[in-house]
């Protein structure tokens, strides 16, 4: 599976509006403390917004909801994969990326048969506390090396000026938040990121 180089994750239907219609073609919708009948409502705007932009949506955590409203990728880390059904979640059909931080959970995570692995944090990240150091880019080829042909994402303190550091050390694609949900235009600094990973495309 080819998976574009440049992987957005927002909190919000709202920032999918402002964002997708500029050319992006991967994204994770990923909310946190939100009841179910808003989540339900966020992931149908991002479905329809997605589908009429031929935009991939990935669904983080709520793999519930996604395979009830006809969600077809979601994301799920280590703790949320062990709670979850992965019989339910390949009967439904659906495509699943993994987060892994260290061997052990690189070893879990390749035997739920996942359709890309994220490897994480690459760099510091602000966004939320992790029990982990930066892995780096070294790492970045260590796992590459050890799941190709899976699809590898890298995920954490990522920006324009890191993105052909973690591409030439193996990785397929780029996640990121921070760098472009508190940028002063984020919809300049998409276009960045989507120039910047043209040729990696
Ligand atoms: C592409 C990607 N990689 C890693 C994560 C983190 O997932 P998880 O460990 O479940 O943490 P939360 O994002 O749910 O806080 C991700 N969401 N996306
Ligand atoms: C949500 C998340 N998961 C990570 C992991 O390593 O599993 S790193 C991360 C934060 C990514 O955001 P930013 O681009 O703001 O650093
Ligand atoms: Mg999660």
């Amino acid at each position: 599976m080819k998976l574009d180089p440049f992987y957005l994750i927002v909190d919000s239907a709202t920032w999918l509006e402002r964002l997708v219609p500029l050319g992006v073609r991967l994204v994770q919708l990923r909310i946190k403390d939100m009841d179910e009948d808003r989540l339900r409502t966020e992931i149908r705007k991002a479905k329809a917004l997605c589908a009429q932009h031929r935009c991939q949506l990935i669904i983080n955590d709520y793999w519930r909801l996604a395979i009830e409203e006809g969600c077809d990728f979601v994301h799920l880390g280590q703790e949320d994969l062990a709670a979850a059904d992965l019989l339910a979640i390949k009967y439904a059909g659906l495509k699943l990326g993994l987060s892994t931080h260290d061997h052990s959970e690189l070893d879990t995570a390749l035997a739920a048969e996942p359709d890309y692995v994220a490897l994480g944090p690459i760099y510091a990240t602000s966004l939320k506390k992790m029990k982990w150091a930066p892995q780096g880019l070294a790492q970045v080829s260590a796992w590459k090396r050890l799941i190709a042909p899976i699809p590898l994402v890298a995920i954490g303190g990522l920006n324009p000026d890191r993105l052909d550091g973690v591409f030439e050390a193996g990785a397929d694609c780029a996640a990121v938040v921070t760098d472009i949900a508190v940028n002063a235009d984020p919809e300049v600094r998409t276009q960045e990121w989507i120039e910047k990973t043209n040729r990696w495309r």
